[in-house]
């Protein structure tokens, strides 16, 4: 399943945000590449110890908190911080898999990578290539959406992003462990959740709907896991 949510940043603050990103100190993204994707790797990223970096990213995770939408499709059980990276000037990062398992800096929290998230904070049209290609069971899918907005995608997908040739892309990437682990038991809950709103929406509080929220939340107690 691959997501597409829309404006998590309104234009005014993806231009704040941009501001901030323009005059932060950007480092060879070779650093944080494991030796397999090292020579993959042609791009720049904020350190994960850069205020900046922790500031915004922290402000990202309390945005998407808010999002229903979020909440709903990745179920998430602990988030990654999100990190920042920047291509240009024929900047790529080939074909790759996540690693399956991440620790946070300074912390003995570890991660397992179920969804991962790019969110776009340059505009297509700003710059050339920079296209995240994603392979995976739904065959491959072309990836470059508006500044503001964010994929989700199975991190178990293979995927890469296109050479920048004119102008930057910039975006923040990341992470999460989801309490639902297989992509398709949550892709159902999910799509339960959604008809359920909807049904809600015309029914109001009626007992055909409470009773579809018990089942929601009985198939979450099975399949779910929150460490
Ligand atoms: O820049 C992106 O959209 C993806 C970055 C990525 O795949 C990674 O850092 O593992
Ligand atoms: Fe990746």
């Amino acid at each position: 399943m691959l997501l597409h949510l829309k404006k998590i940043f309104t234009p005014e603050q993806v231009k704040e945000i941009r501001e901030h990103l323009n005059s932060a100190e950007w480092l060879d993204g070779k650093l944080t590449a494991g030796n397999a994707s090292k020579d993959q790797k042609t791009n720049q990223q904020l350190a994960q110890n850069n205020p900046l970096a922790i500031k915004l990213g922290d402000f990202i995770l309390q945005t998407l908190g808010q999002r229903e939408d979020f909440m709903s499709s990745a179920l998430p059980a602990k988030i990654f911080p999100p990190m920042f990276n920047r291509y240009e000037g024929g900047g790529a990062f080939g074909f790759h898999v996540d690693n399956a398992i991440r620790q946070v800096p300074n912390t003995p929290v570890k991660i397992r990578t179920d969804l991962s998230m790019t969110l776009f904070f340059s505009e297509p049209d700003e710059y050339e290539g920079g296209e995240l290609i994603i392979e995976d069971t739904f065959g491959q899918q072309k990836i470059k959406l508006p500044a503001g907005d964010m994929v989700l995608y199975p991190s178990t997908s293979l995927h890469k992003v296109t050479p920048v040739t004119r102008g930057a892309r910039v975006s923040a990437f990341f992470w999460l462990q989801s309490l639902v682990k297989d992509n398709e038991q949550r892709r159902t809950l999910h799509q339960l959740d959604q008809s359920i709103q909807a049904l809600r929406q015309d029914l109001g509080e009626d007992e055909r709907v409470q009773n579809l929220i018990w089942v929601y939340h009985n198939l979450l107690r099975q399949w779910s896991a929150t460490n």
